[in-house]
């Protein structure tokens, strides 16, 4: 362990192996290791190369502050998403997170061994879904764990409280986690992956969100916490908020789609992604690319597969599955959008300036990515904890419109309804309201990460908390 002494403190990281858990813990690990702090970050070797390779907001060297770590798991299938599935839940990562649950505890317990003899302390930040960490730091005579939170605190609340009094009060509905994934993984959380045990366990709780956001829940899941004896700190945005102008810098791995978005008017283009997870039919590719083409907006459309559990099996397919509808709509809309099939540079496209709204599924990465700056979303989700992120987007924040509400999630949305949204959101006074929300919201998440704010400070007194502790 590089520059170790008995009296430094270690942070070890360890997500969940899903693009959406890896990239914010390590978000966190970089925003630590820039305060000076040692940081360790522990995956299995696919995942940490995948989380190095895509990560967006930081340079290579930054990089390099971190230490990671092969949490080695044995060989598990790798298929490709399943399209006629009822439920766009990503049932074919079932295999990898059920091996990396069963075998990724060893691998992890020696790590924190070893740290712990050559520490003062070892501060374990885990992913929910990555609870067996919290005993194995518990295990530890030096060791402390916190819980990390990987959506929205609004949503932990409709957990901890059954009557879900503050949504009703503020006229939301909550929508329940069984009806939004599969039984297997419910099966899989309940049996195996034991949040609460864990969560007994840990010190406290870490959360990606912000007070702008979220202040009533935050408020009240601080109170339950507090009654457990248990802290909360809200640190979010994880990600880097970054300028305008910084999205239009010429870096050595700039993606042509900020070239092109260099040329576009201000605030002209819609977004459009659904995150790692999530996959279109068929049909539902041929009813967007339709109401894109009538709609006439200026738009990135990034149309992708469903992550595999190892992404590096992946030999293109689900790049070349689109490619009879890719070629008619790119002729059609040649010079007013860009289709990418591949990895998109996320975080850039949408601090950029030309980029007026994002079409999403409502990933709390996207939607805090979206909301960090300023820009609305037109509101699709696909399942998990999807359906409610919606609802706090587009009721609660009012910074959103709604494409597909969660009800409607089995049928196919007609490109009438798609670019009546897409018209309502780009080219009307209601839209224009909208937008003018969000813009408001993201300076309001921007002063939150600044000196003063309140997630900058309460990211000043974990680190305050973690170091101080125990001395
Ligand atoms: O071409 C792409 C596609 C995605 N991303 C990034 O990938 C992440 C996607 O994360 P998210 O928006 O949260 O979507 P999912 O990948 O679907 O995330 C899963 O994990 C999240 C955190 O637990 C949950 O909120 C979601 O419901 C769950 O599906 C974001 O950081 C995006 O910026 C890119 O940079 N380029």
């Amino acid at each position: 362990m590089a520059g170790s002494s008995p009296e430094t403190v270690a942070f070890v990281a360890v997500p969940f192996p899903a693009q959406g858990h890896l990239n914010q813990l390590l978000h966190l690990s970089l925003q630590l290791a820039s305060r000076g702090l040692e940081v360790h970050y522990a995956a299995p070797a696919p995942h940490v190369r995948q989380a190095r390779e895509r990560v967006h907001g930081w340079d290579d060297e930054a990089l390099l502050s971190i230490q990671f770590h092969d949490l080695r798991i044995s060989t598990y299938v790798s298929p490709p998403p399943d399209l006629a599935a009822s439920i766009a839940f990503p049932s074919h990562l079932m295999p990898l997170w059920e091996a990396y649950t069963a075998e990724a505890r060893v691998p992890l317990s020696a790590l924190l061994d070893k740290l712990s003899a050559l520490h003062r302390h070892v501060v374990v930040v885990y992913d929910l879904l990555s609870s067996f960490a919290a005993e194995e730091a518990a295990r530890l005579p030096n060791g402390m764990a916190f819980g990390f939170h990987c959506t929205s605190l609004s949503y932990m609340v409709g957990k901890l409280d059954a009557e879900h009094r503050l949504m009703r009060e503020n006229g939301l509905h909550y929508h329940k986690i069984d009806s939004c994934v599969t039984k297997e993984f419910l099966d899989y959380t309940h049996n195996r992956v034991l949040v609460s045990q864990a969560t007994a366990l840990a010190a406290g709780i870490l959360a990606n969100s912000c007070r702008a956001l979220e202040g009533d829940f935050i408020d009240a899941v601080a109170e339950t916490l507090a009654a457990g004896g248990k802290k909360l700190f809200v640190v979010g945005p994880f990600n880097p908020v970054l300028d305008a102008s910084a999205s239009k810098q010429a870096t050595p791995r700039r993606h042509e789609c900020l070239d092109w978005l260099d040329k576009q008017p201000a605030a002209s283009v819609l977004y459009i992604s659904f995150g790692s997870m999530s996959s279109l039919r068929e049909d539902q590719v041929v009813e967007l690319a339709a109401a894109l083409s009538a709609s006439k907006q200026r738009f990135i459309w990034v149309l992708r597969d469903a992550d595999r559990g190892n992404i590096f099996t992946d030999s293109g397919e689900s790049e070349n599955r689109h490619a009879n509808i890719l070629s008619g709509f790119c002729k059609q809309t040649e010079g007013t959008g860009l289709v990418i099939t591949g990895w998109a540079p996320q975080l850039e496209i949408l601090a950029h300036g030309a980029t007026a709204a994002f079409m999403s599924h409502c990933g709390w990465n996207s939607t805090m990515e979206s909301m960090s700056h300023g820009k609305p979303i037109l509101a699709w989700p696909m399942h998990s904890d999807q359906p409610w992120d919606t609802e706090l987007v587009c009721k609660y924040l009012k910074a959103g419109l709604v494409v597909r509400p969660w009800e409607k999630n089995g049928e196919v949305v007609t490109a009438t309804t798609i670019q009546e949204v897409i018209e309502k959101m780009m080219v009307s006074d209601e839209g224009l309201a909208v937008r003018q929300r969000a813009k408001a919201l993201g300076d309001a998440i921007r002063s939150s990460v600044d000196v003063g704010g309140s997630s900058r400070e309460d990211l000043e007194r974990f680190v305050a908390h973690i170091t101080s502790h125990g001395r």
